[in-house]
């Protein structure tokens, strides 16, 4: 206050006057800053002091920002606020805040954000993924859902689609002779054949070259959508005239997304019959020409929709279930007691001579079980995709503008130690009752586990996530025992590589014939 009275008086030295100023226009500047973050209305908002300019940028583990984000959580509660240079994000981390905002709350907070990544070739005007809250959004993932559950959902179309390339793969392993091997380019393989069939109505043999580009793709994607350093590209879009990586990367990705629909969407169209449709894509060419006449209207399907629709289920629906199974696969060989549990109860619910069936889960409560808690404790989706507000709206009394980023933190959500008890341990008993059921979808514990989301854009492909995942490892425990190789990677999948997937490091196995 001295100094600035002398300033006033004009008793300070220009050199001495301008230091001061400037200190003063930095407290300023912080404080500014600091009430923007943390006053969005209402309740105040607390959150991690963002430094002037970047925000909370070099605070971050840019690698894994999923542990930040849980770690502030602890420190911040419930609701939170972070700032990534000028852009506000709402962090939302315990099951009352992210039940509230997606199910009570569900329009509000259904929207996705405005980012350069997505806004590249006008994805997000097309896809599911990506495009915001809009009637043109809802009549595609309706039509979408739709087609999805006419040639995929169906409990017998799912089996038969499904076991035919799940037994090409146990023949591939049966031929290892219990010798170590590296399992991930089999099952990504298979996974993304069942997804193919279901799109475009054909697999490829193995080592195809683009079941190599879906994966490359999927793998440009995961790391160029994370909420990591790529993220810096939003926020600093000229950063793509400095060759950084993750242009690079996307830039790639799109390419050969080209070329995957040139090679698997376009010849659709020329073989298109009306009264024959036999996949999802050719639902959706059907859907384009029925819609014709709304050109230009919120129903209407146009071709693009048609290309990004392929994209995102090929991609969203290979990438999260080759995953969860190799998960499964490291986590099996690690808790030999656990595998040893399946397996009995497979031997006793299906035996030796058939394969199992999806009517075969509800006399399988532990393996029910065995497969909520992988998704839990793997939680591979760590920050969902981002969502933002549609309107004006709040959460636990909180006031959040219109426009504003929101993360859900499932990982925080799935790890927390106020509802898991050693979130650590991977413990598929917490999952069963004391007589050794599965527990009921409305027991606390089930309503915590949301794997997939909720609400207007809970995951599209759950049902056929979950199916294709009980096909899988039951399948594989019934013909195989699961022993590492020497020293397998850390299944702590706090270890595990970012992207919008986590995934642990590649390993080796041996799968012994059992039969
Ligand atoms: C274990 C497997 C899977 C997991 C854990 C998973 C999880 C998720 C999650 C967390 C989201 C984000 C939801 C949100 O933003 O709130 C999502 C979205 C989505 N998933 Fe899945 N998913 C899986 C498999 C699949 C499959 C097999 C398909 C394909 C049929 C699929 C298609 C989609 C689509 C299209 C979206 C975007 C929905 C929208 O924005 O409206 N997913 N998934």
């Amino acid at each position: 206050m001295e100094a600035i009275s002398l300033i006033a008086r004009g008793h300070l030295d220009k050199d001495v006057t301008t230091v001061v100023l400037s200190f003063i226009g930095g407290v300023l500047l912080i404080l500014f800053l600091y009430i923007g973050v943390k006053r969005e209305g209402g309740k105040v908002l607390c959150g991690p002091t963002p430094w002037p300019v970047i925000g909370n940028v070099l605070q971050i583990n840019l690698k894994k920002p999923h542990l930040t984000l849980a770690k502030w959580a602890r420190e911040y509660g419930d609701v939170y606020a972070i700032r990534l240079f000028k852009q506000n994000i709402i962090v939302l981390s315990g099951e009352e805040s992210i039940r509230e905002a997606l199910l009570l709350r569900a329009n509000d907070f259904a929207g996705r954000p405005k980012l350069y990544r997505t806004d590249l070739q006008e994805r997000s005007l097309h896809d599911i993924v990506w495009q915001t809250f809009t009637p043109r959004w809802l009549a595609l993932r309706k039509i979408v859902h739709r087609s999805l559950r006419a040639y995929g959902l169906g409990l017998r179309e799912i089996e038969a689609k499904s076991m035919h390339e799940i037994n090409r793969l146990l023949d591939i392993f049966e031929s290892k002779r219990g010798a170590a091997f590296d399992p991930h380019m089999e099952i990504y393989t298979t996974v993304a054949n069942i997804m193919l069939v279901l799109l475009v109505g054909k697999s490829l043999p193995y080592g195809h070259r683009d079941i190599y580009n879906i994966k490359r793709l999927n793998e440009l994607f995961n790391e160029g959508f994370s909420a990591g350093q790529s993220r810096l590209l939003d926020l600093l879009p000229w950063l793509r005239y400095t060759g950084i990586k993750s242009f690079n990367q996307l830039s790639e990705g799109l390419q050969i997304r080209e070329d995957l629909h040139a090679r698997y969407v376009e010849p659709l169209k020329g073989s298109f019959d009306p009264e024959n449709v036999k996949c999802v894509v050719e639902s959706l060419i059907l859907a384009h020409k029925n819609t014709h006449h709304l050109s230009g209207h919120a129903g209407h399907i146009g071709e693009e929709s048609i290309r990004e629709a392929f994209t995102n289920l090929i991609l969203a629906g290979t990438d999260t279930t080759f995953t969860a199974i190799i998960c499964f696969i490291l986590l099996m060989a690690s808790h030999p007691d656990v595998q040893d549990r399946l397996r009995d109860e497979i031997d006793q619910v299906v035996g030796k001579d058939r394969r199992p069936t999806l009517s075969d889960r509800q006399n399988m409560p532990y393996m029910g079980a065995t497969l909520f808690e992988l998704l839990r404790y793997i939680s591979h989706i760590p920050l969902a995709i981002p969502h933002c507000t549609t309107v004006d709206t709040q959460v636990m009394g909180y006031s959040i503008p219109k426009d504003t980023q929101i993360y859900i933190n499932l990982w925080g959500l799935h790890h927390d130690e106020r509802y898991w008890e050693r979130p650590w341990t991977f413990d598929p008993s917490r999952f069963l009752d004391e007589n050794g059921h599965v527990l009921p979808p409305d027991h606390a514990t089930r309503k915590r586990l949301l794997t997939f989301s909720a609400g207007r854009r809970v995951c599209l492909g759950e049902a056929l996530a979950k199916s294709r995942l009980f096909l899988f490892t039951s399948s594989l425990l019934q013909r195989f025992t699961l022993q590492p190789d020497g020293v397998l990677p850390s299944t702590d999948p706090r270890d595990f590589e970012m992207g919008l997937v986590l995934h642990p490091d590649n390993f080796k196995i041996k799968a012994v014939p059992r039969l």
